[in-house]
C-alpha cells in the first residue's frame, strides 16, 4: 500500500471547457506495412465523457492513442478533435489542438534530471508562457492531489514507480488540457502500487469536467469510471455501451470470451 493520501481535487476555473464532441475518428486506417491495425474505424468521444477501450493485446487500442497525440498519421480518414482537422493541417493548429490534449503513458517518461517540481512546471512555463509562480502554485495543487507534497524537490529516480506515475499525472494535468489519455498507466508498476495510482484517477474522473480516453486492462477501474466501454478486436470496435451492459451483458461472442480471459 502506498503511504501517501491525495486530497480531494477541487478544479479552479481554466479556460472555458466545450461541450459537445470533442474528439471524432471517421473511417480511420491505419496500416503498419501490410498489417492493417485500424480498420475503417469510427467513433466519437463528447467532452467530458470517460470513454474506456478495451480488448485483446494488438487490437490497435494503443495506436488510436497515438494518432491523437499526433505521434503517428493516419492512412486514411478524418480525425477531429474540438472540431479542428489533425491530418492534414497547418503545422500551427497541429500545435493548437495538440495543448489540449494530455497524455500519461505506461512508463512514466519523466525528465530524470529535473526535480519533481521542475517535471511538472516546465511546459507551462516554456509551451504556454505561464509565469514561474504561476506554474509552481499550480504544480503545488497538483501535487496535493496527487498525494506528493512532500516530494517536489526530489528526482524522479527517488520515487517509487507509483509515485513517478502521479507525477506523470500531475505533470499532464498541469498544462490544463481538455482530454487526457491515458495508456495502460499501471501496466509497469508493482501489484502494490497499483490501487493509489487508480484511486487519484478515480478521483480525477469525479471531480473535474476531464474528458478521458483510457485504455486498461484493470477491468473493476474502467467499471468505476467510465460512461462507455469500447471493445476491440483487430482495429475494430466490435461491441460499445455502458459499463453495465459491456461486463454484465456482453452480446459478442468475441467480448464474452476477452472479459473471461481477464476477469
Ligand atoms: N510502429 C509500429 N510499427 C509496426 N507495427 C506496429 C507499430 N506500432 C504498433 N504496431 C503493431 O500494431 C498492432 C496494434 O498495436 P497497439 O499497440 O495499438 O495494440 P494494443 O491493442 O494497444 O495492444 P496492447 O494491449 O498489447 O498494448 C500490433 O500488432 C503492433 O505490433
Amino acid at each position: 500500500m502506498s503511504t501517501d493520501t491525495h486530497a480531494p481535487f477541487e478544479e479552479k476555473p481554466g479556460t472555458p471547457r466545450s461541450t459537445g464532441e470533442l474528439i471524432r475518428l471517421e473511417r480511420v486506417t491505419k496500416r503498419f506495412g501490410d498489417h492493417t491495425v485500424l480498420d475503417n474505424l469510427d467513433f466519437s468521444v463528447d467532452a467530458g465523457k470517460h470513454v474506456t477501450l478495451i480488448g485483446p493485446s494488438g487490437s490497435g487500442k494503443t495506436t488510436i492513442l497515438r494518432l491523437l497525440m499526433t505521434l503517428l498519421k493516419p492512412d486514411e480518414g478524418v480525425i477531429t478533435v474540438d472540431g479542428q482537422q489533425l491530418f492534414p493541417a497547418p503545422e500551427k493548429q497541429v500545435r493548437e489542438v495538440r495543448k489540449k490534449i494530455g497524455m500519461v503513458f505506461q512508463q512514466f517518461n519523466l525528465f530524470p534530471n529535473m526535480t519533481v517540481l521542475r517535471n511538472i512546471t516546465e511546459a507551462p512555463v516554456t509551451v504556454l508562457g505561464m509565469s514561474k509562480d504561476e506554474a509552481e502554485e499550480r504544480a503545488r495543487e497538483l501535487l496535493e492531489m496527487v498525494g506528493l507534497t512532500d516530494h517536489l524537490d526530489k528526482h524522479p529516480a527517488q520515487l517509487s514507480g507509483g509515485q513517478q506515475q502521479r507525477v506523470a499525472i500531475a505533470r499532464a494535468l498541469a498544462m490544463r488540457p481538455q482530454v487526457l489519455l491515458l495508456d495502460e498507466v499501471t501496466s509497469a508498476l508493482d501489484p502494490e502500487l497499483v490501487a493509489g495510482v487508480l484511486d487519484v484517477l478515480r478521483d480525477i474522473a469525479r471531480s473535474t469536467d476531464i474528458t478521458m480516453l483510457c485504455v486498461t486492462h484493470e477491468m473493476n477501474f474502467a467499471r468505476d469510471i467510465s460512461d462507455q466501454v469500447l471493445m476491440f478486436d483487430s482495429g475494430r470496435v466490435i461491441e460499445a455501451g455502458s459499463p453495465e451492459k459491456i461486463f454484465n451483458e456482453p452480446e459478442h461472442d468475441r467480448t464474452r470470451e476477452f472479459l473471461s480471459a481477464v476477469l
